[in-house]
């Protein structure tokens, strides 16, 4: 079903969604009614996301939880100093042992905390095993899922995502979910939102269409599975994993409507704005999602693409210039080479720039842009980068700092920028 934040409705068995109200005496086939939502009850109506399911059985029935171990994934930060160091890691090595999608994430960096509510975590997963008889919510946020390399079949409550590389997804606070490989094996990114709800950018004096258009996001319709067994619900609550018995599956909802569900979106789609006069313009204008704070305009989270486009600007430096932000900037390479690093940040390779770090194009493409004929645009082609983009600070884990793969030479990339100051015109 195409469209952001619709209002939705879907059944998978005709009639089973109950008719002009939300809680009859009793619902078709026996279903169970229950209402998830994803703001407070009295957000204001633009912003306000519930939907209601018709299940199997209710939400609640299920084993007690028990505590366990947290694997390699992190929601305290600060427990190591965060430098001010550019930072750079290679890609995470595909697992040896079997590794499902949750047992394969392993947290990088992040900001805030589950409990306030606010600021996010960085994740990368890799994995070689789909998840059978477990199933998984986040109640800490919602989860953007990049995929970098491997095909993901992400079956929710709400029906079934299925996505690849250059296509990104996300699952709402809440919704559980199991996550199958079709390739049998899968890496990429994960920023888990534990503040407001990602929503689309306003499009200011860019007009009504744009960016990423709204009908490009696609929402799954209603899919249920009506499976018992001995099964694992794994829930992700205050930064801890618990894991409780179920005897049947989660994904038991047969019909929903409303506006809180998953959704993916292909960033090919993307609406490209660039420059068509000169300089190269702040990447505000590559911005895909916005999850805003309580302060306007300033963001808990910017998810931001580098998607293929042209390049236009006359007597300009015409990739990202050298630059220093009081935002902190993590990246990610999904597919190609970025426009800023001629080498070292490759597909599954991630970059973490802090607030007020210094960094930019990389001497050997500062050399080359310097040099470039910008009488004629050209194509910036083969490339997919994104940025997870923060107004706190981007702490990275003690993992993430003593990692195999961070490169200890990053800062060399700039080396060979040298003084070419000349006094005399
Ligand atoms: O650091 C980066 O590569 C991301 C980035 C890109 C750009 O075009 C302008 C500013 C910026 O931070
Ligand atoms: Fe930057």
């Amino acid at each position: 079903m195409s469209g952001f934040g619709n209002e939705f409705a879907t059944e998978a068995l005709p009639g089973a969604l109950p008719q002009h109200r939300n809680s009859p005496q009793r619902v078709a086939y026996g279903l169970y009614a229950e209402q998830i939502s994803g703001t407070a009850f009295t957000a204001p109506r633009s912003h306000n996301r519930r939907s209601w399911l018709y299940r199997i059985r209710p939400a609640a029935v299920h084993g007690q939880f028990k505590q366990i171990d947290n694997g390699r994934m992190v929601s305290q930060f600060g427990q190591v100093p965060p430098p001010p160091n550019q930072l750079r890691w290679d890609p995470l090595p595909m697992p040896l042992a079997p590794t499902d999608f949750i047992d394969g994430w392993v947290t990088m960096a992040g900001n805030g905390s589950p409990e306030a509510m606010s600021g996010c975590a960085i994740h990368l997963y890799a994995a070689n095993q789909s998840m059978t008889d477990r199933y998984f919510y986040s109640a800490d946020g919602e989860l953007l899922i990049v995929p970098q390399h491997g095909r993901l079949h992400i079956a929710t409550e709400l029906g079934l995502l299925e996505l690849g590389p250059q296509e990104i997804a996300v699952i709402p606070r809440g919704i559980r979910f199991q996550v199958a490989l079709p390739d049998g094996q899968a890496r990429g990114y994960i920023c888990e939102n534990f503040g407001a709800l990602l929503r689309l950018p306003d499009l200011g004096p860019i007009g009504s269409n744009g960016l990423a258009n709204p009908r490009d996001f696609l929402t799954p319709a209603a899919r249920y599975e009506d499976r018992e067994g001995q099964f694992e619900l794994v829930a992700k609550f205050c930064g801890n994993l618990w894991r409780a018995d179920i005897g049947h599956s989660p994904l038991d909802v047969v019909a929903w409507h409303g506006n809180y569900a998953p959704y993916k979106y292909d960033l090919r789609h993307f609406n490209t704005i660039g420059s068509i006069s000169y300089d190269h313009p702040d990447p505000s204008i590559f911005l895909v999602l916005q999850a805003p704070s309580d302060t306007p305009g300033v963001d808990t989270l910017d998810f931001v693409i580098f998607p293929p486009r042209w390049l236009a600007g006359e007597d300009t430096f015409r990739p990202p210039w050298f630059h220093r932000n009081v935002a902190s900037e993590f990246m990610g390479l999904i597919h190609g080479a970025y426009d800023a690093k001629a080498e070292g940040f490759v597909p599954g390779g991630a970059s973490l720039h802090n607030c007020m770090s210094g960094h930019g194009p990389d001497a050997a493409t500062f050399e080359k842009a310097s040099n470039a004929d910008t009488s004629r645009p050209s194509k910036v082609a083969d490339t997919m980068a994104f940025m997870f983009e923060t107004r706190h600070v981007i702490i990275p884990t003690a993992y993430a700092l003593a990692s195999q793969q961070l490169q200890r030479n990053y800062q060399q990339c700039w080396a060979g920028i040298g003084k070419a100051f000349r006094p005399e015109p």
